[in-house]
């Protein structure tokens, strides 16, 4: 019992999804007890659904035949269920989506079921409340990990992912292999934006704080419709946004955010009327720090402004034709030079 309690109270305390997916199995196997079988299903809406953890051994043996049309009626009606099967409690239930995207999971289980055990509903009720602890964290993360205004991805959630992004995922890490699952089937180089509203300050200064924030709303909507959804959307803030996706050349990369760019252009912000974006982007090498892409980004970024704005401009051209010098990046280790910063040499 203590076990569970301290099970329940890893759920709440979970700071990251792998180790809340991990800590839920674990919890609900605890309290089926005995020879209990769990698993948490991915289901794409029209595909099959993936096994993405499990604990027991027969959940996966008996999973051939048993779990599909289960997890396909728990897809189609989102009702939880509950059946005894060949003397076992099987149940499947949808645990809360994630604002971050993803397909929805679906946690599975079966235990034995004797004279002694627990009625089939009970087990299910006890269930369902991890479950709603399980949902209220994912609220948790999703509200720490998003911009509240745009509800795209916020800049502490690129500090803290841009590594992960980079490296291939490895096979004990449930949520790298989430989050790598776009660049892992893309193997893709990666390009990062920095998308810059236009003159912003104007439309602040002749519409007011109100119309450009829906302005930066309607640049999220925007982006969420323009980009892919394996692509990853971030707010740095203030009118900046950042965009960073695979593509096999630049060739493809700048075509996908001149999209952008002529979407933004194309629509009709309510009251402002025409909005433009300025974008700079460059190619991503898997030893990059986030300081330094982002830095070459918005040297490109600079140049757009400096040239007209409502324009793209690719870092790695720029520097090919020679309209840029090459970004001094700071050699690994040294941040800053801080005698320099105060001047003491
Ligand atoms: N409405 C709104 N305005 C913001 C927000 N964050 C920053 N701003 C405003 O965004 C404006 C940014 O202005 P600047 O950095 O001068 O740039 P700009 O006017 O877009 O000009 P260029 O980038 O050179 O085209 C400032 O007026 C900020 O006050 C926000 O969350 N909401």
């Amino acid at each position: 019992m203590l076990s569970l309690l301290r099970n329940v109270e890893a759920i709440s305390a979970s700071r990251n999804r792998a180790k809340l997916h991990y800590t839920l199995l674990r919890t609900v196997s605890l309290l089926l007890g005995g020879k209990a079988d769990v698993g948490i299903f991915a289901c794409a809406p029209q595909g099959e659904a993936t096994l993405r953890l499990c604990s027991g051994p027969t959940i996966m043996n008996s999973a051939l035949a048993l779990w599909p049309p289960l997890l396909d009626q728990v897809r189609s009606d989102g009702r939880d269920i509950t059946r005894v099967v060949h003397g076992r409690v099987c149940g499947a239930l949808m645990l809360q989506a994630s604002e971050l995207g993803g397909e929805p999971l679906i946690l599975a289980y079966g235990t034995d079921h004797g004279p002694q055990s627990k009625p089939a509903d009970e087990v299910s009720g006890e269930i369902a409340v991890l479950a709603r602890i399980y949902g209220n964290q994912i609220r948790l993360l999703d509200y720490s990990e998003l911009d509240s205004l745009t509800r795209l991805l916020n800049r502490k959630t690129f500090d803290e992912t841009f590594d992960r992004l980079l490296t291939p995922p490895t096979p004990d890490d449930d949520e790298v292999m989430d989050e790598r699952r776009h660049a892992a089937q893309n193997d893709s180089p990666a390009w990062l934006a920095v998308i810059d509203i236009d003159h912003f300050k104007r439309i602040n200064d002749s519409f007011g704080h109100l119309f450009g924030d829906e302005v930066l709303l309607r640049m999220g909507e925007l982006m969420r419709k323009t980009f892919r959804s394996g692509d990853r959307l971030f707010r740095f803030g203030g009118e900046e946004f950042v965009v960073l996706l695979n593509a096999p050349d630049e060739a493809q990369a700048l075509a996908t955010f001149e999209r952008f760019r002529v979407s933004v252009e194309s629509h009709p912000f309510p009251q402002v009327g025409t909005v433009t974006c300025s974008i700079g982007f460059t190619a991503v090498a898997e030893t990059d720090v986030p300081t330094d892409v982002v830095g070459r980004a918005d040297e490109a970024l600079y140049f757009a402004k400096d040239n007209g704005r409502n324009r793209v401009s690719c870092y790695e051209r720029l520097l090919g034709d020679g309209l840029i010098a090459r970004k001094e990046e700071a050699p690994a280790g040294t941040d800053f030079d801080i005698d320099a910063l105060f001047d003491l040499k």
